[in-house]
């Protein structure tokens, strides 16, 4: 069944079309990479399926709810959680702090205790449940990206959009990132990932979708994707058309 339906989406940024009529489905359970070269129109496609930026043409929709024309908040209460490129936590506060605001506004608007449980359960999913009452400040890189992602499990998406999550991380870290989101998949959680690393978007993702200059080039086996001369072109040119 299609969980994410991606209908002849545009967005323009004054006269740069960075999204132009891209159309793609992702099916419930399926974990799919976004691949293109840099400035090929990723994020803001992440961002016109989290709401943060709205489309000027097209429609998206998830198990059969447009979310086009809705709020990101609006939109993670239909079931999307993101994370950042750049890390968005709350450096003051306790991990469970952090945690606890998606908990409350995400998907099933938890209170209390319940809450608190599913924060506990989003800490402990990404590793880091012994270091709940720690303030998210005193994090390591790797583990305020899995704070990041704690966060967004914690509203309990059906589909997860991760945003270069593994950039950064040293091999070691690499493989453990790459593990994490595997058991995240198995667990049943649909994953659109924009992804730079190619060791990781094989171990990962069975489909890709490439971008470039806006446009979507392929929508295909990785890897068939990762040897079709369009795509090669695309990488090779950084950016122009292939
Ligand atoms: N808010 C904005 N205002 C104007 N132009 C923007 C804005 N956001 C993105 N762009 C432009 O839109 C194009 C697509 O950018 P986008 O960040 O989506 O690419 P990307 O594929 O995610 O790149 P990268 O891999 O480097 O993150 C680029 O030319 C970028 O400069």
């Amino acid at each position: 069944m299609t969980l994410l339906s991606i209908d002849n989406v545009t967005k323009r940024f004054g006269g740069l079309t960075a999204v132009d009529a891209v159309s793609f489905d992702i099916a419930e359970g399926e974990i799919m990479g976004l691949l293109g070269p840099n400035g090929s129109g990723k994020t803001t496609l992440v961002n016109l399926v989290s709401g943060d930026l709205s489309a000027d043409g097209g429609r998206i929709t998830l198990a059969g709810t447009t979310l086009t024309g809705r709020r990101p908040d609006q939109i993670a209460r239909v079931g999307v959680a993101r994370t950042f490129q750049l890390v968005r936590i709350l450096p003051s506060l306790t991990l469970t702090e952090n945690v606890m605001v998606p908990a409350v506004f995400g998907a099933k608007s938890h209170w209390g205790a319940a809450a608190h449980e599913v924060a506990q359960a989003a800490l402990e999913q990404v590793g880091l449940a012994r270091r709940a009452s720690s303030n998210a400040g005193e994090l390591t890189y790797i583990d305020q990206k899995r704070l990041e992602l704690a966060r967004a499990l914690a509203a309990e998406p059906k589909l997860l959009l991760l945003d270069e999550w593994l950039a950064g991380l040293n091999p070691t870290e690499l493989g453990e990132g790459v593990a994490l989101i595997r058991s995240l998949a198995d667990s049943g959680i649909t994953i659109l990932m924009v992804e730079h690393i190619m060791e990781a978007v094989r171990a990962l993702c069975p489909r890709v979708a490439v971008m470039n200059s806006g446009r979507l080039i392929a929508d295909e086996a990785t890897e068939v994707a990762l040897t079709d001369p369009h795509v090669i072109a695309a990488y090779l040119g950084e950016g122009e058309d292939a």
